[in-house]
């Protein structure tokens, strides 16, 4: 261990959460951006995927071709890949003094797996306890959007993949368990209005993190 990573405070986690086409990849560039005007040393990584282990599972997990997966195979290897991602990235990046935004965390779990496939949510509970290591986001942006908008503005991206195919009573269960996971956990969650423009949204990001880290990047 170097000097510096000895008395580096550790760093922030951040997890950007919302339906298809919520605008996470846009705010997540914004947010690159000011982070970085701000001297903050940002690691960005999503899930499913974020290694080279969690990259294959993703391409397996998106697969429009495997549409035999039962939601029991989905609910483990959106785990697999994350507890290779925990392990492999985040921890350390926290532990040397970075900051890490993640497009998607365990909540996607609860609300894909759990609210949209009907998966148990003790038994996702369970699997957190197991894969995560107790780590949990400091912060958890859920940009909240309606589903056909969300969907009006994912149409124009080609091939839709395994999940994407879903029908919008799927969207609707994503939705309802998204905001509810943000009603029990409110130091957690910023729910931001996904329909603003571009630039309120990045605003709004900026002022719930501000509030919860104190500083305005
Ligand atoms: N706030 C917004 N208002 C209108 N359109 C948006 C907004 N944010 C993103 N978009 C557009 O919607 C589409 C999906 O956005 P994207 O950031 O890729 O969403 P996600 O990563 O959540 O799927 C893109 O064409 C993007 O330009
Ligand atoms: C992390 C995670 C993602 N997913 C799904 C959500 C998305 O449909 C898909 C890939 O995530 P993502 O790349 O964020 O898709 P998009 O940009 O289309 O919103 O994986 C789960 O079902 N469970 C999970 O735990």
């Amino acid at each position: 261990m170097t000097a510096s990573s000895m008395t580096a405070p550790r760093g922030k986690f951040i997890s950007l959460e919302g339906g298809e086409g919520a605008g996470k990849s846009t705010l997540l560039a914004g947010l690159r951006e000011r982070f970085a005007a701000r001297g903050i040393d940002l690691l960005l990584t999503r899930e499913p995927g974020g290694t080279d282990l969690g990259e294959a599972v993703r391409s397996i997990l998106l697969d429009p071709a495997r549409r035999g997966m039962s939601a029991e195979s989905e609910l483990l290897l959106m785990f697999a890949s994350r507890a290779q991602l925990v392990r492999e990235v985040i921890e350390p990046a926290l532990a040397a003094g970075r900051w890490v935004l993640c497009d998607r965390y365990v909540d996607a779990s609860y609300a894909y797996q759990g609210g949209g496939r009907g998966q148990p949510r003790e038994r996702i509970a369970a699997l957190e306890a197991w894969a995560c290591a107790g780590l949990k986001p400091d912060l958890t942006l859920l940009l909240d959007l309606p589903v056909s908008t969300g969907r009006a503005r994912a149409a124009g991206r080609g091939e839709a993949d395994r999940i994407e195919v879903e029908a919008d009573a799927f969207f609707e269960r994503v939705r309802a368990t998204y905001r509810e996971l943000a009603v029990a956990e409110p130091e957690r969650f910023r729910v931001i209005d996904a329909s603003l423009a571009p630039a309120e949204v990045l605003q709004a990001a900026l002022d719930a993190s501000a509030h919860v880290f104190g500083a305005t990047p």
